[in-house]
């Protein structure tokens, strides 16, 4: 497993200097997908930098860099949970921590910020592309590994990201305190297990009630019901840029989706409607996955910051995008073109 990280590979990032500037860049609007793949881990960089988490830590920058490139590595490229999904995802934790002052007003904690920021890199790392019922049903080496525990994929990220930590010069985090190096990695354990949609909806009620009475600094429940806000709409966050990312994001989904849907059925299962190429409304379950899971997620962040309104306000016109496409799919659909093809 022991990927390597050439010298080489490290000194380009390291020296890739203040050339990467994106105007945009601290934009809700801006879609991180913009930016070239090889330029990510600058840009990554740059991040801990500007959220001073390097000073504030003692980051040794070439232990960081040899980390987020082997984080990179660790990724597979299925359509969608791959590199510039954890990129993107990092990005808008980002965006929330510059636009809403997290840092300056004591929401967060350098220590939350730097575990946050750091979740949202390996939340995903060595995705299959396949869900948690998939490993299950499929008898997946992971599943053997993890089922017992529940969020079998989340877990296996989990494990990839100490393993990655704990391979030669790559635990930016050893400088550390060892109460706060403890603390950071029960963080990045509790982050990245939150970012299983199935547990999100145990935690979604104490969400809703702690931003209607406020949120109380002090109490590590409160902060945790935060910081795990965060991580979901981090995770969900391509669903707060326009409808053209949206689109394209939905193409990459549901190729994913039909795939594991095709699978199921040549092991003679019967595959989630969303599922399955035959069956699936790409429109309908985007609608539903908007209103039921999405929406409430990003109506507690606004309830928390009003700046948040805005990324609702784009939900709502993609919801409307989705319902105008149901009729442009309802005419494609009676054409016989399977509802991908409509998208592409
Ligand atoms: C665009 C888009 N559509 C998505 C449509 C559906 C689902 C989805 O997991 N649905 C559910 C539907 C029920 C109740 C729970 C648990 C399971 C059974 C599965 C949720 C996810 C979708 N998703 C994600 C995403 C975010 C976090 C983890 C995994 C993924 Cl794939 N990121 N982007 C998208
Ligand atoms: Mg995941
Ligand atoms: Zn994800």
């Amino acid at each position: 497993y022991h990927m390597k990280v050439n010298a080489c590979d490290v000194i380009n990032v390291l020296i890739c200097g203040k050339s990467h500037h994106h105007p945009r860049y601290l934009e809700f609007r801006f879609s991180p997908r913009e930016i070239p793949y090889g330029e990510t881990v600058c840009f990554v960089v740059k991040m801990y930098e500007d959220l001073n988490l390097i000073n504030a830590f003692r980051i040794k920058k070439d232990l960081l860099v040899r980390f987020l490139l082997l984080v990179q590595k660790a990724y597979r490229d299925p359509p969608y949970h791959n590199w510039t999904h954890a990129f993107s995802t990092a990005h808008f934790s980002y965006l929330c921590i510059k636009n809403f002052d997290l840092l300056e007003k004591n929401y967060l904690t350098d220590l939350e910020a730097l575990a946050l920021i750091t979740s949202c890199l390996c939340h995903d790392i060595d995705h299959r592309g396949t869900t948690n019922s998939f490993q299950i049903q499929s008898n997946s080496l992971l599943a053997s590994l993890y089922s017992s525990e529940g969020s079998v994929m989340e877990h296996h990220h989990l494990s990839q990201t100490l393993c990655i930590l704990n391979t030669t010069d790559c635990n930016f985090i050893e400088s550390l305190e060892q109460s706060d190096y403890v603390k950071c990695l029960d963080l990045i354990r509790d982050l990245i297990l939150a970012t299983d949609l199935a547990t999100h909806f145990d935690l979604l009620p104490k969400q809703q009630e702690m931003a209607e009475r406020g949120i109380d600094l002090e109490s590590d429940k409160d902060k945790s019901l935060f910081l795990s806000l965060l991580m979901t709409a981090s995770d969900l966050s391509d669903q707060t840029k326009e409808c053209g990312v949206v689109r394209s994001v939905a193409e990459l989904i549901y190729t994913e989706f039909f795939t594991q849907g095709d699978m199921e059925k040549n092991m003679g299962r019967k595959p989630m409607e969303m599922m399955d190429r035959e069956k699936a409304s790409i429109a309908d379950s985007q609608v539903d996955f908007l209103e039921h899971v999405c929406v409430p997620v990003f109506t507690v962040l606004a309830n928390l910051f009003p700046g948040a309104s805005v990324l609702l306000e784009t939900m709502e016109a993609n919801t409307e995008y989705w319902e105008v496409s149901k009729q442009v799919f309802g005419k494609y659909a009676l054409e016989g073109k399977t509802s991908l093809e409509v998208l592409t």
